[in-house]
Formats: C-alpha cells, structure tokens, sequence
C-alpha cells in the first residue's frame, strides 16, 4: 500500500537496487503466509504468483542477495524468510513514535501487525494537552513538549507523521532535530527533509485516485464494447441488403 520515495540514490551500498529492495516486503509477506503453513520449499514461479511479480524478476532480485534455489526443489522458505528479514533489517526490534493521535494515529497504534514484523510503537505524542496521560492502545499518550527527550529516551530513529498537514513539516523538522533518520508520512503534504533522512509517503486518497482511473477507463471500454455489439447487427443486416442496402450503421472514422 505503501507509495512515496525514499531520498537516496537508485542503488544501496551494498549493490541491492532500490526497486528490489521495495519488493522484498512482498516476497516476505507471501513467504510468510507460507511458513505459516508449514510449506517447506517453493517455485520462484509460485512464490512470484504469491507475491504479484514478475518470476524473472524474482530471480534476478533473489540473486542480489545470493540466494539462488536448488533446481527440481526450488527456495527454502524459512531461510528466505530469515534472509529477507535480515536484509530488511528486521531481525532486530525497531522502536517507533507516532506523532498525531487522532483517527488515524490511534488506529495505527491499535494496528497488530507492526509488532509482529519488528517495530514497537514506543511512544505515541500529541499536541492536545487534553490527550496527555490517556491511554491509546495501551499507551499513554505524550505532550509535543516531550518530543525530544522521548525520541532521545527510546532511541526513536523512526517516526510516523499522522498531524493535519499544516503541523507535518515543523513536527518533520523536531524528529529529524532529535536523530530520527526514516518518517513515514501519511499528511497530505510534502515534507522536506536534510541528506541522509528517508520519507516514505502512505496517501490513500491517491491510490483510490488511481483505481478511479481504471474503473473510468474500464467503463469506457464496456461503453464502446456494448456500442460495438449493438452496431454488429445493424451492420449484418446492412450486409443481408447486399451491395446496395442502406447507408451503414458504423460510419467509417
Ligand atoms: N495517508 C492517508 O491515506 C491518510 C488517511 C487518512 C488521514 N490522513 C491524514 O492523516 C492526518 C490525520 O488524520 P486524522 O483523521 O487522524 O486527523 P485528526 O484530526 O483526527 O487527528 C490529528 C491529530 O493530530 C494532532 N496534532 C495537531 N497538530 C499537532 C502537532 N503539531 N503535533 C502533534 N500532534 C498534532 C491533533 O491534536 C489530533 O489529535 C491528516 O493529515 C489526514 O489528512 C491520511
């Protein structure tokens, strides 16, 4: 779901693209559906189904990380999955501050599935002094006074933005002030960050956007399919009136 760019350069450090790298969470997330059955090995055929891509491009992705498959077996799924991890950096626990508590900012704070992929929501910060000390999914929420010495305490290097836009950037320019190098930003704005600080952009109303888009585009189809078979019989009966029938139901563009 995830779209945006990170500031760095096309290619990582350690020769890994950086389009491979945004498709190994979803190598990860079918190899773990995978390991969640008990399925020992797959194709790269089958995992690139599970996973949306192209084989090829499995394979060539895979081989940035030295992992090639045995033939006739196919990919070890739990030491993918401990491979990708490692890569992806989440063998080790990532804590995480989300800035605006409202609706989506308490949604992401009651949302399982960070803690189980290895980030642990350290801290939740808002600026309502209304909402200090009240628990959201379980954790109190904190002042923006305390942003720095929260960020500092918890070893916070990423945060997530959830203020209205207008808030985004000066609430960008605290977290990155305090060391925090990687935002995920879902305010509709874009923020501007210093070298060396990543920002991933999570916009829904885009991606509706674009299916918009495609369900504009598919209509039109249908629209001229149905005008296309409407027009096929008026054109075979123009054919029943021979060389000399009527003027053509389909005029010639
Ligand atoms: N990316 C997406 O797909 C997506 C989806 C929904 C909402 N949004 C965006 O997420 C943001 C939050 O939406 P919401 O519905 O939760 O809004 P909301 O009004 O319910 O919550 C915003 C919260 O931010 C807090 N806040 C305001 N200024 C702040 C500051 N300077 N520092 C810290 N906290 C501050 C407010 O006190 C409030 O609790 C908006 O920018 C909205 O446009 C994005």
């Amino acid at each position: 779901m995830a779209t945006g760019r990170t500031h760095r350069p096309a290619t990582r450090s350690r020769g890994i693209p950086e389009a491979t790298v945004a498709r190994l969470p979803l190598y990860l997330r079918a190899l773990t559906a995978l390991s969640e059955r008990s399925v020992p090995t797959v194709s790269s055929e089958e995992l690139a189904a599970a996973a949306g891509v192209n084989s090829a491009k499995l394979r060539k992705d895979f081989s940035y990380l030295g992992s090639y498959g045995t033939r006739g077996v196919g990919y070890d799924v739990e030491y993918l999955v401990y491979q990708i991890s490692r890569e992806l950096g989440l063998t080790q626990d990532w804590p995480v501050v989300i800035v605006g508590i409202g609706n989506l900012g308490a949604a992401l704070a009651n949302y399982g599935g960070f803690a189980s992929r290895g980030f642990r929501v350290a801290a939740l910060i808002d600026a309502d002094p209304a909402m200090a000390g009240k628990p959201v999914a379980g954790i109190p929420v904190q002042h923006t006074d305390d942003l720095e010495k929260i960020i500092d305490e918890n070893g916070v290097s990423i945060g997530v933005i959830a203020t209205p836009a207008g808030a985004a950037q000066p609430v960008c320019d605290r977290l990155v002030a305090a060391g925090v190098t990687s935002i995920l930003n879902f305010a509709p704005t874009v923020l501007s960050v210093p070298d060396g600080v990543d920002v991933r952009k999570v916009d829904l109303s885009i991606e509706l956007q674009i299916l918009a888009f495609h369900e504009q585009r598919k209509a039109g189809e249908e629209a001229e399919a149905q005008a296309g078979a409407a027009a096929a019989p008026a054109e075979r009966g123009n054919d029943d009136k021979g060389p000399d029938g009527d003027v053509p139901a389909v005029m010639p563009a």
